[in-house]
């Protein structure tokens, strides 16, 4: 059968070359044609259908995602991938399971901590799979305050061993991906305690399960901790729960880069600093960045794709409707949201170049940069997750009641993306950190010459009283007075924050009254630091027809997208006037009529098989409604006319003979 595009008078109005785009989008040619060919190969192979997963019971959508690692792994082995192959692989197979935590956790906490001995010993093991790793720090008590863990790891000097304990209810280690019922290691995080003294926390290799039976070992309790939010969705995981009762590790599964306890039980701290224990979090938000505008992009894709299909009202002389894509309203709801996909996309590439320059520098024994790279990364993971989830439950709304079904795939990305607002630091709490870094570059303006991505703090004179040049709506598209006015409302709003504390005798205290200010602050700094690297991303020479063109639309839209929303605070800082605001507003309508022709070929660009996509709205082709026919009597609701029940529960009531006379 001939296959019909219904999307194909969409496509022919693109003013750009979408094969140009796709290769920005994907980073380079290399990374495009790796990402194309491992998706076509995922999408092709029957043993990686998803498409019955909210259907599933816990215990067979879990033994499922197990026989989906099992055979993603054979496909990696048998075809001899290398480890960027394998590591998209897992990606287009789409589906969350303990191999993320083994791969994008256990082994980078090895790697970042463990001494080049250690890394000889476990890191083989690991990549052939012949162990599984999880990370557990996260306890059912504390998970914010890693200070506050309270599972102990006591030197034994009598036998060269760390005791590992857990010695109260509240210290079970709670919430490990991978740990309920597969991983056969963990990097525990305990305190260490050495000749009574407690140093803090640091990472323990313990094994967990038997390599013969996947018994527990002795002094191991250890299980998942339930269902969680959503059908399918992250159910696939087995979150877990562990209690150690005085268990034996050898001293050499301490892992001793930052601090080491020798034979003899004293503690010594080498000379990188203490926060690298903390370095497996840093590494791992970099990932959740790049991966916000992976989940964005989905979800913008099929929206877009569906606003161009749907159509209401407006039909003249018995014509076609209007396709909803074309209301201004679908479009100032939409077209941010695809603005912002791009604008992740390129900021994930960021900071992926800024995390591989600190870690260079560690290795020189350089830590100049790493509180830098600790800010971007804790407010950039912040801010990309929020917005990701946000706008992955905005494109529901924008698929009206059919965004609700699960055949639309948004239900169940929502469910499997929202955690990212909790897990590797709660947002909120991260972005106090953040606040906390800005506080001291303020406090040390005159000392310590801020760089890098608070280096428009040296100009903090001019911005705490520069004035907007914008007269007329196209001077927005300037891109110095976009920055400037995102670097003076990041400014003033630092600097009031700084002002206001230091009417506190005690800085904690105050710090903990401003909180929210501090939080609204950082937040600012965050969305400037988007905004310049997108613009930065322009200066550069980008091949291919009208690809350039739509790049600045893009930009131009995310940027005063975020002014017209933030506009109180650039109106209360003095940072423009209101009618600076209204021009702004003028010029991102005018943005929006620029990217209507071309909405449907830049969610192309992202490239994505139907199979990633998982929506029957979202489909290449757009032919929505008889797949959504045909998809509703595949539900197994659907398997008998007459529902089961019907005897016990329904004919029962119809049959019931009521006496009322008021019935
Ligand atoms: C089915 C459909 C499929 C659809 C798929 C959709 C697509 C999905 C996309 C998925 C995306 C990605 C997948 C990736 C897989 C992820 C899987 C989940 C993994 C989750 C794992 C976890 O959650 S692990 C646990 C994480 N825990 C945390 O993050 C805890 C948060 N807390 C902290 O980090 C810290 O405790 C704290 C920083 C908040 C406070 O620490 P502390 O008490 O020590 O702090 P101080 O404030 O006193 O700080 C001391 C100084 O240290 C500096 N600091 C703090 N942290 C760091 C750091 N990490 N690095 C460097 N420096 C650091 C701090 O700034 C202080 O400095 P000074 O002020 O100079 O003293
Ligand atoms: C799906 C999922 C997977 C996970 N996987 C893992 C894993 O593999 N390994 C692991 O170790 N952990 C894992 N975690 C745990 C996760 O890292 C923690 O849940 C996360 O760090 C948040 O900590 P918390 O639960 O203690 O939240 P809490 O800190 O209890 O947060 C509760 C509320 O208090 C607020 N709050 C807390 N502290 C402050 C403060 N100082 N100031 C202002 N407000 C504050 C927060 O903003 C939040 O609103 C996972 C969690 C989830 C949901």
């Amino acid at each position: 059968m001939e296959r019909v595009d219904h999307l194909a008078h969409e496509r022919n109005k693109s003013e750009f070359d979408v094969d140009a785009m796709k290769i920005v989008w994907a980073g380079s040619p290399h990374a495009f044609e790796l990402s194309d060919r491992i998706s076509k190969l995922v999408a092709s192979d029957p043993g990686f259908r998803k498409d019955n997963r909210t259907m599933l019971s816990r215990k067979d959508l879990f033994k499922n995602t197990l026989r989906k690692a099992a055979y993603a792994w054979k496909t990696i082995v048998d075809l001899h991938l290398s480890e960027e192959e394998a590591a998209k692989l897992r990606f287009y197979v789409d589906e969350p399971a303990y191999t993320d935590l083994h791969w994008g956790m256990f082994v980078p906490a090895i790697k970042g901590q463990g001494t080049d001995e250690q890394q000889q010993k476990w890191l083989p093991l690991a990549y052939k799979m012949q162990i599984i790793g999880c990370y557990a720090q996260t306890e059912l008590g504390h998970g914010s305050n890693v200070q506050g863990l309270e599972t102990t790891a006591t030197f034994d000097p009598q036998t060269d061993e760390f005791i590992i304990h857990s010695p109260t209810l509240t210290s079970s280690k709670w919430w490990p991906g991978g740990l309920g019922k597969v991983a056969t290691h963990a990097i525990a995080y305990a305190r260490l305690i050495v000749g009574g003294r407690d140093y803090g926390v640091n990472g323990f290799i313990v094994q967990l399960r038997s390599l013969e039976d996947h018994s527990p070992l002795p002094g191991i309790t250890v299980g998942d901790i339930g269902m969680k939010f959503g059908n399918g969705a992250y159910n696939t995981m087995d979150n877990g729960v562990l209690q150690f009762d005085h268990v034996r590790i050898p001293r050499d599964q301490m892992l001793m880069r930052v601090s080491q306890v020798t034979r003899e039980g004293k503690y010594k701290q080498s000379d990188v600093p203490r926060q690298l224990v903390y370095g497996t979090m840093v590494y791992v938000r970099q990932t959740i960045v790049a991966d916000a505008s992976c989940a964005l992009s989905r979800a913008v894709c099929i929206a877009t794709r569906y606003s161009a299909v749907r159509r209401q009202f407006g039909s003249q002389n018995g014509g076609p409707e209007t396709q909803v894509i074309d209301y201004k309203t679908q479009q100032s709801r939409l077209f941010p949201l695809l603005a912002s996909a791009y604008a992740f996309r390129f900021i994930g590439e960021w900071l992926k170049w800024l995390y591989t320059d600190v870690t260079q520098r560690l290795q020189a024994n350089d830590f100049s940069t790493l509180p830098e790279a600790h800010a971007c990364t804790a407010g950039l993971k912040s801010l990309t997750t929020t917005a990701t989830a946000d706008g992955i439950e905005e494109c529901r709304k924008l698929c009206g009641g059919h965004g609700y079904l699960c055949s639309s795939g948004l239900p169940e990305l929502f469910a499997v993306y929202v955690p990212a607002c909790t897990y590797e630091g709660d947002n909120t709490v991260l972005l106090l950190q953040v606040a906390r870094f800005l506080m001291k570059t303020v406090s040390q303006l005159g000392v310590k010459k801020p760089v890098g991505t608070i280096g428009y703090m040296t100009r903090v004179d001019h911005l705490m009283q520069c004035r907007c040049g914008v007269q007329r709506a196209e001077d927005w598209l300037n891109p110095s007075a976009l920055l400037e006015a995102f670097e003076a409302r990041a400014a003033r709003m630092s600097v009031a924050c700084a002002q206001n504390l230091s009417n506190f005798d005690n800085p904690e205290e105050g710090f903990a009254e401003l909180s929210a200010d501090l939080v609204e602050a950082a937040v600012a700094h965050c969305q400037l630091i988007i905004v310049s690297k997108f613009i930065e991303k322009l200066q550069q020479e980008i091949p291919g027809k009208g690809v350039k063109q739509q790049l600045e639309v893009l930009c131009n839209i995310y940027t005063l997208f975020l002014l017209h929303k933030h506009q109180g605070d650039f109106l209360s800082t003095g940072c423009i006037t209101p009618k600076h605001a209204s021009l702004a507003n003028d010029q991102l309508r005018s943005l929006y009529s620029q990217v209507r022709p071309n909405a449907i070929a830049l969610v192309d660009a992202f490239n994505y098989t139907d199979h990633f996509l998982g929506s029957i709205l979202g489909c290449y082709d757009g032919n929505v409604y008889p797949k959504l026919y045909e998809a509703a009597w595949e539900d197994p609701l659907n398997d008998s006319v007459v529902p089961d029940g019907y005897h016990q529960y329904i004919r029962p009531l119809l049959k019931q003979q009521i006496r009322t006379a008021r019935l």
